[in-house]
């Protein structure tokens, strides 16, 4: 294991001792030996996280304590003279989650300097929290099964560094380990069930057939709806909705970032394969599950009904009623995740025929939102007054009940996959085969109202509607003869029939007419169902042409300029988490479930050629308290900190007024390129003068408790709406924050420099300023030459060294935010070291 030349031996050495070199290094990151013998505070707390953030790559976390010719609290060394050749003293934490899917998470510290402890006590201090016995689990850690005479230290060392700790999986020794691989289609296909028999869940206990069911999930593959079922807390403990719907949030959202660098990974076909497997077998699993469930349903239900009733005042419950009632609890919370499976089942089978699933890095993240949405909706409108015979009659016949009951994924989605159609040009040809498929009478209908080509699609895939249809056979593979038909029709649609894999080299028309390419027929598990595609002949677009394009339709539909995806760096396609199912938003905030809608607007009455020009008349203005905020040309004069009000859509001015600039439409196009160091970034390929307002920070707005919540990478794209907010007070309980993660444009991608030549002023135009919803604008603070990379300070507070001592005393406070530091690498002369990420 490589460490740090400032710590050669660290790593191997028992002693929880380190000479402290102080050294202008990339350790001590800009802690200089003379910066740190004034023994200033802020030095220490700076080089300490410095140091610290070094070990915490290599061994989980880091503790220090000086020895006691030190002082004790570690973070304030107040008028110690330390110098080059000290010592101190340094613990090393190693932290430990442990995970499972149906008990919830624990977690451990595990000080290193024990090295002979063993995983038998951490297994057993697990075991003993969550009520099972451990001989009864498996633990794994990165796939590999930890034993439990090994030792924790030396094995957390030699597995590796980890900056958020270690993840335990525990399982239980029955079910089959989960791969955490690149999946291939030979190991998908050998999970992927054959027969009926292997889904057996007749009969039993609710209890016997929800893990069963579960087991069923991960036999079906690693997939994130096993997981998502999985993550659902068991019924045992209790717990109320509000705090089932956190869990299923923070699981399904912790489940997918870790596996979404995976389904990058994966290839188009593969990642297709998987899905359509996964559905498949989901659907089938599905099927017993609710027959099985239904009828279980029924025996309680007649049991609980027929059973003696509490009456109030008297003491003639029995432990039986209890049980019963608790028995029919649990089977409405499982008839609601069953509800909901269905549904989700549906929303894939749209994706997936839709072709949005060859373009996607997986389920994305609107698709979480839309989830979440649907959950919360279902728990809402339930209320509990739904029986599950209600939530399962909801399932079983769409076609009746108009699927009225909550959020409709089909729908929601369905204007992204009619564009998705209709853009490309997709041609799905599945022939009829013995599979009847379920398809919601909302597809059908969306389907129908598509294009010629698209019909074809909408004919193939609705055929039966019925619940109670089990999977059979797999469908076959091979063209339609409809598809010929078309074919011979029209010249324009003399499609090359691209293979999954795309292998030029090997398309025959022929062939392709009439059996898939010998590529296709090579990968193609049994079950899988015949895609094919048609793109115009000699057009082969790549994801980043397919998101190019999207993106500027957006950016078109709103009157902005284009948008250009750039790498010279290597040959990744497409920022980390950018697909088809991101979407794109200009310039407009997408609103999280519950924020309230923004308070009607007031305007002012000026009018006339000049109209807002004058200082005085208009009202607009006089909120702004200080004169014009743009020149006439529209450029930010950087007369003010406070927010900017510009004239709105009741105000009387034209849309000329001078007040108008944030809200009006990006002028400049942008280019989003790969940096060497940061990731992506973004340059604007003409010069730019100082003030000149880009475009606005967009995403979705959540509520800030909700921010603050967030964590990793999905914090660093989330951006505080503070401008009313006092400094060291608690933000008002209508605070918001703008989350980029999922959606949003451009802006997300800008990079934080300690020496920016942009900063961001907040302007209102769509919603009263009490509404504290103003919109980030992003202004150049100096002419900037063309192409050269944007970007601005995340933390402009720490500009200063008392803001930055005052930061950072608050973030030793708060552990959790002082977790949120990383090493910044914008290369400025004055670069302060380190970015925080809540912005
Ligand atoms: C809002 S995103 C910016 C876009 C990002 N580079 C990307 O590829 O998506 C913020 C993240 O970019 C990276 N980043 C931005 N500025 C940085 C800097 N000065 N030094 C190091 N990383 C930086 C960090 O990973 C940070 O969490």
């Amino acid at each position: 294991m490589r460490c740090h030349p400032l710590f050669p031996s660290f790593l191997s050495m028992p002693k929880n001792e380190i000479t402290l070199f102080f050294c202008h290094s990339d350790a001590v990151n800009h802690v200089s030996e003379t910066s740190c013998s004034h023994s200033r505070d802020e030095n220490f707390a700076l080089l300490f996280r410095n140091v610290e953030a070094q070990y915490a790559k290599k061994a989980g976390a880091l503790a220090f304590s000086y020895n006691q010719n030190f002082i004790e609290d570690a973070d304030t060394p107040r008028g110690l003279g330390m110098k080059t050749g000290d010592r101190i003293k340094c613990l090393e934490i190693l932290r430990l989650a442990i995970v499972n899917p149906n008990s919830g998470t624990r977690y451990f510290t595990v000080n290193s300097s024990d090295l002979s402890l063993e995983f038998s006590a951490l297994f057993g201090a697990y075991a003993k929290d969550v009520e099972m016995d451990p001989d009864n689990l498996r633990f794994t850690l990165d796939g590999i099964e930890l034993a439990s005479n090994e030792r924790i230290v030396e094995t957390l060392r030699s597995i590796g560094p980890s900056e958020e700790g270690f993840l335990i999986s525990a399982m239980p020794k029955s079910s089959p380990q989960i791969e955490h691989r690149q999946p291939t289609l030979r190991v998908i296909d050998s999970l992927v069930p054959t027969s009926a028999a292997e889904f057996t869940v007749n009969g039993g206990t609710p209890e016997d057939m929800i893990s069963r069911f579960r087991l069923d999930m991960l036999r079906a593959d690693a997939n994130w709806l096993s997981a998502l079922i999985c993550s659902w807390p068991s019924p045992y403990p209790k717990q109320d909705d509000a705090e089932i719907m956190l869990n299923f949030s923070r699981h399904f959202a912790t489940w997918r970032d870790r596996n979404a660098a995976l389904w990058r990974q994966e290839s188009a076909e593969t990642f297709l394969a998987r899905q359509l497997n996964t559905i498949l077998s989901l659907e089938k699993s599905y099927q017993d599950w609710r027959t099985g469930s239904l009828a279980s349903w029924n025996v309680h239900h007649e049991l609980s009904t027929s059973a003696p009733q509490r009456t109030s005042g008297t003491r003639n419950t029995t432990l039986e009623t209890v049980i019963r009632s608790n028995a029919r609890q649990r089977m409405l919370r499982e008839a609601k995740i069953i509800w909901m499976l269905g549904s989700l089942c549906e929303a894939w089978k749209t994706h997936l025929f839709s072709g949005m699933a060859l373009l996607s890095n997986g389920p994305g993240v609107d698709s979480d939102l839309l989830i979440m949405e649907r959950c919360r909706a279902a728990f809402a409108e339930q209320d509990g007054s739904a029986t599950v015979e209600e939530l399962m009659a909801l399932r079983q016949n769409p076609l009746e009940t108009g699927e009225t009951s909550a959020v409709d994924l089909t729908d929601l989605l369905g204007q992204v996959a009619e564009d998705t159609i209709s853009e490309t040009d997709v041609s799905l040809v599945v022939e009829e085969s013995p599979l009847k498929r379920r398809e919601s009478a909302r597809l059908k209908r969306k389907l129908n109202q598509l294009d010629e080509p698209v019909q074809l699609l909408a004919d193939s895939i609705s055929q039966g509607d019925n619940l109670e249809e089990t999977v059979e056979d797999p469908p076959q593979l091979r063209l339609s003869a409809r598809l010929k038909q078309k074919r011979a029709k029209s010249d324009a649609l003399e499609a090359v029939v691209e293979s999954l894999v795309q292998d030029e080299e090997t398309e025959h028309e022929e062939e392709a007419e009439d059996v898939p390419p010998p590529a296709i027929m090579a990968l193609r598990p049994p079950p899988l169902q015949t895609r094919v595609w048609s793109l115009p002949a000699r057009v082969r677009r790549t994801r980043r042409d397919i998101i190019q394009h999207e993106w500027n339709k957006v950016a078109r539909e709103a009157g902005a300029a284009k948008i250009e995806f750039v790498n010279d760096i290597d040959d990744e396609e497409l920022p980390p988490g950018i697909g088809i199912l991101f979407p794109y938003i200009e310039r407009s905030f997408l609103f999280d479930i519950g924020i309230p809608e923004p308070s009607p607007l007031t305007g002012c009455s000026c009018h006339g050629k000049k109209g807002c020009d004058k200082k005085r008349g208009c009202s607009c203005r006089k909120k702004l308290g200080c004169g014009p905020a743009y020149t006439r040309v529209g450029l930010f004069m950087f007369n003010t900190d406070s927010e900017i009000i510009e004239c709105n859509a009741a105000c009387e001015c034209s849309s000329k007024c001078i007040n108008r600039v944030a809200q009006l439409p990006r002028q400049l196009p942008v280019q989003i390129f790969k940096t060497d160091k940061r990731g992506w970034g973004v340059k604007i390929p003409v010069r730019i003068e100082k003030g000149r307002v880009l475009g606005l920070y967009t995403g979705l707005l959540i509520r800030r408790e909700e921010a603050d919540k967030l964590s990793g990478t999905r914090a660093s794209y989330c951006f505080d709406l503070d401008v009313n907010e006092e400094p060291d007070k608690e933000p008002p309980e209508n605070a918001y924050s703008v989350d980029a993660y999922a959606c949003g444009n451009w802006t997300r991608f800008l990079n934080h420099s300690c020496d920016p030549n942009l900063k961001i002023i907040s302007v209102v135009y769509d919603s009263m300023p009490e509404d504290n919803m103003p919109y980030p604008a992003l202004v150049a603070t100096k002419n900037i030459p063309a192409f050269t990379e944007l970007t601005f300070d995340y933390n402009p507070a720490h500009q200063t060294e008392y803001e930055l001592k005052k930061y950072r005393e608050k973030a030793h406070a708060k552990r959790s935010k002082s977790k949120k530091m990383s090493r910044c690498l914008c290369g400025a002369s004055q670069c302060r070291g380190w970015l925080s990420v809540v912005a």
